[in-house]
């Protein structure tokens, strides 16, 4: 595992790199890493103009932030030449995202093309292929992390583009699984509206309780609701700490178990608890 896998990525926000003005106010923003954009959010007239674009602004911010860029999926017509402009950028690019990615042939050309670069790869899993073949996607070349892609997947199965978070159960669970066994991280796609409402923060804080790590935003207005879902409260801080106190002294006192208020604790619930704890950095 490197380094890189354990940044934080509780909100991420994704700005269309062909729009100068969208991807500096996303490099100034509070969001814990920037994508900028090279595919979807790019016309094929300006493929190559935002590549150009975005290049200095990674260099520029790279030091002082995780910034990544999203690449245009193999296949494309940019595929190779993006990944070549990424490889360029040396330790300034966090990550390489690489859409529509259907099985791990994907990103054994992408490392094939990246060569000696070190830099690492987030798939996203946006197509049904995708999903079914994600036990090997995860444990393919590079990869640090898989994100789903909600309005590519939810157009291939022809899934409503208001479905609620939980019509999206089967592939989320299958994605955290998937990550969690390999041992990268597993970030939420964006959703759709662009506000900070009760619907946004619903998705946000339903794929938190599931596990996920974090959340793609399209809009800054996002950025805070993002970062809170995936942040513990005081209150589940305090308690973890509670947690593995009680079980420091049940275990001095030669004992697995113990209880606190109320309820058993033993390893598996102190794993949770170190986890809520590694989340503020504790
Ligand atoms: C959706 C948008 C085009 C809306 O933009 P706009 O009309 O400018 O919105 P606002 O007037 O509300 O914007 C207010 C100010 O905020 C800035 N802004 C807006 N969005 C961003 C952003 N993403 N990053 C940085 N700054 C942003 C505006 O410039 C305004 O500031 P000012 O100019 O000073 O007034 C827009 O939100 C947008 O482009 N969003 C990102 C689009 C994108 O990157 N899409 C690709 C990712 S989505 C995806 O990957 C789907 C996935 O593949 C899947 O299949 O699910
Ligand atoms: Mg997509």
């Amino acid at each position: 595992m490197t380094s890189e896998q354990h940044l934080r990525r509780r909100a991420v926000l994704v700005a269309p790199g062909s729009d100068e003005r969208k991807a500096s106010k996303a490099l100034a923003s509070t969001a814990d890493e920037v994508v900028l954009d090279l595919e979807d959010a790019v016309t094929a007239a300006q493929k190559d103009t935002a590549r150009e674009l975005v290049a200095p602004l990674v260099r520029e911010h790279g030091a002082g932030r995780t910034v990544s860029v999203r690449i245009n999926g193999r296949g494309t017509p940019w595929f190779e030449d993006d990944l070549r402009a990424c490889a360029a950028l040396g330790d300034a690019l966090a990550s390489i995202v690489i859409p529509k990615v259907e099985s791990a042939e994907d990103l054994v050309e992408a490392d094939r093309i990246l060569g000696d670069s070190p830099v690492v790869v987030q798939a996203l899993i946006e197509t049904p292929a995708g999903v079914q073949r994600i036990d090997e996607i995860v444990t393919g070349p590079r990869v640090a992390g898989v994100i789903i892609g909600y309005a590519d997947l939810g157009a291939s199965l022809g899934r409503s583009r208001t479905a609620a978070p939980e019509h999206w159960l089967y592939v989320q669970d299958r994605v955290l699984h998937a990550a969690r066994t390999a041992g990268v991280q597993a970030i939420d796609g964006p959703f759709l509206g662009i506000t900070d409402d009760d619907a946004f923060r619903h998705s946000a804080r339903w794929v938190a309780d599931l596990g996920f790590d974090g959340k793609w935003v399209i809009h800054p207005a996002q950025i805070d609701s993002a970062a809170a879902a995936f942040t513990p409260t005081d209150a589940q801080v305090e308690s973890a700490r509670k947690v593995l106190a009680a079980l420091e002294e049940a275990e001095n006192r030669g004992a697995g178990a113990a209880q606190l208020d109320g309820q058993m604790l033993d390893e598996a619930v102190a794993v949770a608890a170190r986890r809520t704890l590694s989340k503020i950095g504790a």
